[in-house]
Parts: structure tokens; sequence; C-alpha cells
């Protein structure tokens, strides 16, 4: 079958999008990390597909595969570029688009400075509910956060747990290229406190509003930007009494900047949505 696609990235997480309106999109897994191949394949971090929905005042579904080719719960740099995607291709004419994931309903808006700006939902803070699996374990308590001891490669390492939908694990290191990202980011993405892995991210905190982020993500490994990953870290950081909101979160590919209120109410990610060719492929 031949599948037409879009080339995107968020803040260098990159994408292959597919219009699953216009053509019939059914894939293996295997087939989407065929497609997320650097040399066999398109090459991505994520798949992301764009479906009609029966929702009531619901725009879209749209849909996240990892390069592992598993279906995710959520992706907030995704986000971004399915609101540039559906717009570039006419799909809507709104600005501000309502969206179902697995996750539940989020809702970028096109920005007239050609970012976008994201409602990412409340984050979710119970452990059992990222899935964490706590028991045993002996918490601290940091500012409103409760931090847990992970053991990883050999040292204890202590995280904030947070969903944005997907599960994250955040840590604070003292400086992000020296972290160990590709050493600890891979036994923490498979820990066994994990039932359904987690994406690991490495915080340096610069100042009150300012934070750099490395992460390694889930069923992907480290890429350039992880949109609910900056969520994460952020809320992860305000809770912890480090940050106070706007944050500008540096990435290697790119700023995004979060706000966030508090618990309960929404995590706001504003950040860049670019398409970079169109493609058809044949599988
Ligand atoms: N690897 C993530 C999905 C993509 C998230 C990331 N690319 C983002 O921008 O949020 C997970 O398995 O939960």
């Amino acid at each position: 079958m031949k599948i037409k696609f879009t080339k995107m990235h968020g803040a260098g997480n990159d994408f292959v999008v597919v219009d699953a309106i216009n053509q019939t999109i059914d894939l293996t897994p295997d087939q989407w990390k065929f497609i997320a191949d650097r040399r066999f394949g398109i090459g991505a971090d994520q798949m992301l597909v764009v479906e009609k929905t029966q929702s009531p005042g619901i725009d879209f579904r749209y849909r996240i595969y990892n390069a592992d080719g598993g279906e995710v719960e959520q992706c907030g740099n995704g986000a971004r570029a399915f609101a540039r995607f559906v717009s570039d291709k006419g799909l809507t004419a709104k600005r501000a688009i309502r969206v179902e994931t697995m996750s539940g309903v989020i809702e970028p808006t096109l920005e007239d400075d050609g970012r976008v700006t994201v409602d990412m939902g409340a984050p979710i803070l119970t452990p059992e509910q990222v899935p964490f699996d706590a028991v045993g374990l002996k918490s601290k308590t940091e500012g409103d956060d409760t931090i847990w001891p992970l053991e990883v490669n050999g040292n204890t390492t202590w995280i904030s747990v947070v969903s944005m939908g997907n599960p994250h694990a955040v840590q604070i290191v003292t400086e992000t290229e020296a972290a160990p990202v590709l050493i600890d980011g891979p036994v923490i993405e498979h820990h066994q406190r994990f039932p359904k892995r987690v994406n690991a991210g490495f915080m340096q905190v610069v100042d009150r509003h300012n934070v750099n982020l490395r992460v390694f993500e889930r069923g992907a490994g480290e890429t350039l930007a992880c949109g609910t990953g900056a969520c994460a870290a952020v809320v992860a950081g305000i809770r912890r009494g480090l940050l106070d909101a706007p944050v500008a979160v540096q990435t290697h590919g790119g700023e995004l900047v979060i706000n966030w209120a508090g618990p309960g109410l929404p995590v706001m990610m504003t950040g860049p949505a670019v398409s970079v060719f169109e493609g058809e492929i044949e599988i």
C-alpha cells in the first residue's frame, strides 16, 4: 500500500505524520517500526496518525506510535505538529483545535508568531496512577513534592514521578551535558518499578525561570526534545519549590515555554511546529 506522509518536527523531536481521514492506515507495530527506522525507512522518533472522531465537541483524534512501534498515550511536541498539519492540510479552519488522544482531550492553538500553545491538561501526581510501584520505598518530601529512591546502575537516584497521560521520571542534575543520560536512561526506562516503562528526564535548574532538559524517551531513546517531558519536569520543579512559572526549557532541539498554576490545573506548553517535506512510501 502507498502511504502519503509529512515529515515534521517540534523542537527537533521528529515525526512522520499521516492523514488517516483521506487514506486508509492500518499498520502493524513492525510496519511502524520500519517507518521510524532512520536507515531502512523514513526515520522518526514518533509517528502521528490523524483520524476523524464522532465525539461531540471534539475535532479530531490523533494516535501516537513510538519508534519501537508501540502505541502510546500522549505526545506534547506531536500535539503541536498535529495542529500545524491539520491546519496546513485544510482539514480545519480552526486555530484552537480540540483533539482526543488515548489519554484524553488536549487543545493546541496556533499562535500568530508561528508557535503553537497546547493545553496539555492537568498532570497526574499520584504514583500509582503514573504508574509507579512505590511499595517498600522510603520517600522524601521536597517542598510539595514526594521524591523516590530508584536504584540505577548501583547508585540511588532520587526521582519525581509525574504523568502527562504518559509516564515520566524526573531527576535534578548539576549539568545536563555531563549527565549519564545514555547510561542511566535505558535502565530507568525499563526499571521494574514502572510497569508501563517510563520517560526519563534529566533537568538542570539554571534559575527559577530557566532549565536545561534532556529526556531519554520510552520507546525512542534520547530525543532532541520531549514536550510531555518538559511539562513533567517543570511540574516537578515547581512542586519541589525550585521553579516559578513561566519556565523556559532549553532542549537540544530548541526552546519550550511551560506554564502551570498548580495541582488540578492544566499545563500549558508553547513551542515550534515545523513541516519539513512531504513524501509517499510503499509499505
Ligand atoms: N516517548 C513518549 C511518547 C512521545 C513523547 C514526546 N515525544 C513528547 O513530545 O511528549 C512515551 O512513550 O510516553
